[in-house]
This record gives structure tokens, sequence and C-alpha cells, in this order.
């Protein structure tokens, strides 16, 4: 190489697969004292090929590690009423421990109704109002499945926050928002830049610490990233495309995730942890 460096792996993959051995370990203690098996309700609107690959791929990662999974799947057409009361009978039911909505549900529905129908104690994906308050007052709760699955990852590889300038690109309410409001619990200063952001360049290039959650393909220029930042790449674009210019970025980047292999498997490690720990609750084991 001409005297530029590269990058260190930030290793979701391998991470998330020691989370989720974990997670199978409690899972099958649970079964054992209670008799019950930790069971996940995902529920799918529509036919989006990657939602289905998506709550496909969750459902399989469940199986594997002990987590039963009950999958509700509605026709795109379903209104916001149906789906309120589907997912209000999910959290009634005793054995259902944790429910996922998958994201996003078709423009008609009303999504954050449907999202606050979730019984607190069952957001294992942390997507309520409740979940997003606590995390945001540092109580304790369950995160939003893949800022906490950022969280995990830069714990795993000792990024100190404290007083460093975190970008985060993207402010949507599952992703964006709550990863920076994680950040900024850590004590790092915390800038948010989306669609009207003026000079987003200039601001990218402040950023010790970068997250890309913008959901546009290499959005992020490598030119922009500030020589030995720690780049979290959480965008997810068709073709495991992700928001970061990975070639270029890793030759400045001191820490960078891939894409495949970075945040993605975290996110449903995130997501298989805390129905174990929902279920655990529910069963009174914990
Ligand atoms: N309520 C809700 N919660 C979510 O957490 C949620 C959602 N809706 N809607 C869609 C996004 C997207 N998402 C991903 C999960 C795993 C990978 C993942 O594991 N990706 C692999 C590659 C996947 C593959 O091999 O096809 C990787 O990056 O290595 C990616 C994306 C969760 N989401």
């Amino acid at each position: 190489m001409d005297g530029t460096r590269t990058a260190r792996l930030m290793d979701g993959t391998g991470l998330a697969g020691r989370i989720t051995e974990d997670a199978a370990k409690t899972a099958a203690d649970i079964t054992l004292r209670t008799g019950t098996a930790p069971c996940l309700a995902t529920v799918l609107v529509g036919e989006d090929p990657a939602s289905v690959t998506y709550v496909r791929m969750k459902r399989a990662r469940c199986r594997k590690a002990g987590i039963e999974s009950r999958q509700v799947a509605l026709p795109a057409s379903v209104s916001t009423g149906a789906l309120v009361d589907t997912i209000t009978a999910l959290s009634q039911d005793p054995g259902v421990h944790g429910i996922l909505l998958q994201h996003p549900v078709g423009p008609h529905i009303d999504e954050r109704a449907a999202f606050e129908a979730i019984a607190p104690e069952k957001d294992v994906d942390g997507v309520t109002m409740h979940s997003f308050a606590a995390m945001a007052f540092g109580l304790p709760g369950f995160a939003s499945c893949t800022p906490g699955g950022i969280m995990r990852l830069l714990d795993e590889y000792d990024v100190d926050l404290a007083g460093k300038h975190a970008v985060v690109v993207g402010r949507s309410a599952i992703l964006g928002k709550p990863a920076g409001m994680l950040l900024l619990g850590r004590d790092a200063t915390v800038t948010y830049c989306h669609s009207h952001t003026a000079d987003l360049s200039a601001i990218v290039r402040e950023a010790d610490v970068l997250v890309a959650a913008v959901g546009r393909p290499r959005f992020i220029a490598g030119s922009d990233v500030k020589p030995g930042a720690v780049v979290i790449d959480a965008g997810y674009n068709p073709g495991n495309v992700g928001d970061v210019d990975f070639e270029t970025a890793r030759e400045r980047a001191n820490l960078i995730t891939p894409v495949p292999g970075g945040v993605g498997p975290m996110t449903i490690a995130v997501l298989l942890a805390q129905t174990v720990e929902a279920a655990a609750r529910q069963l009174g084991v914990v």
C-alpha cells in the first residue's frame, strides 16, 4: 500500500455468534426449568421480498437458538385497526414472550399505532415509546435492536465514546434517532444529520465516530471519513451494500464494520438475547 493504512474490521458475525450462543444456553435453561420455550411472534405485512427475507432469517436464527417463533403474515391491504387488533391479541397471549413487527408496513398504515400495541414487556425489538423513553433516560429496558447491536460492537472493540464527536447520518425512529441517544448516554457529543442538513460532508469529516443509517448505497464517501475514525455502517440496501463506500473508507478509518458481516448480524443477535430475557421475566425465571 502507498503509505495508507487499512482499518481493522469490526466482526459483527463473530460477536453475534457469541451473543446467540449465550441466548441459546439461557433459552435451554428456561425451557428445562419451566417446560416452556421462549417464543417470538413475527408480524409481517405484505410481501416485500427484502422484508420476507429478513423475517425468514430472524425465524431461522430463533430456531437454531431454541427459541420458538410464531409467524403472522398479513396482506399488504390490512387496515391499521386490524393490525392493531392482531398485535394486541399477541400482547395478551401468554404463550408469546416477544413481538416483532417488521418495518416498514405500507404507507396507508399508522405504523406508530401498530408499534404501540406491543406490550412493553414483549417489546424485544425496542420500537415502542416506552422502550424509547427508557433507553433515552438510561433506564433498564429493551433497546431498539440495531442501535443496541451497534453499542455492543463499540464496546467489544473498546471504543471510548466520552467526549468524542459522534455523527449519526439518518434519524429514523428505530435506527438513527435511538443510536444518537445511546451515544449521548455514553457522553459522546452527538450531531444528527439528515436530508435537510447543510454541508453534510463538512460535518461527517469531523466525526470521530460515524454512524451511517440513511439507506442509500455508498452515500458516504471515503474521502469524507476523518482519518482514524470509527465507522459504523448500519445501512441495509438491496444487494447487501452499505451506506458507506467501504473500499475507500477503510483506507482512512481505524475501525470499520463490513457489510455484510457487521451491524446486520448484531441486530438479530440482540433480538434473540432480548427475547430470551423477556421470556425469563414473564416465566418467572429471573
Ligand atoms: N421492526 C424491525 N426491526 C428491525 O430490526 C428491522 C426491521 N424492522 N426492518 C428491516 C431492518 C433491517 N434489518 C436487518 C437485520 C439483519 C440484517 C443482516 O443480518 N444482514 C446480513 C446479511 C443478510 C444476508 O445475508 O442477506 C449482514 O449484514 O451480514 C440486515 C438487516 C432489521 N430490520
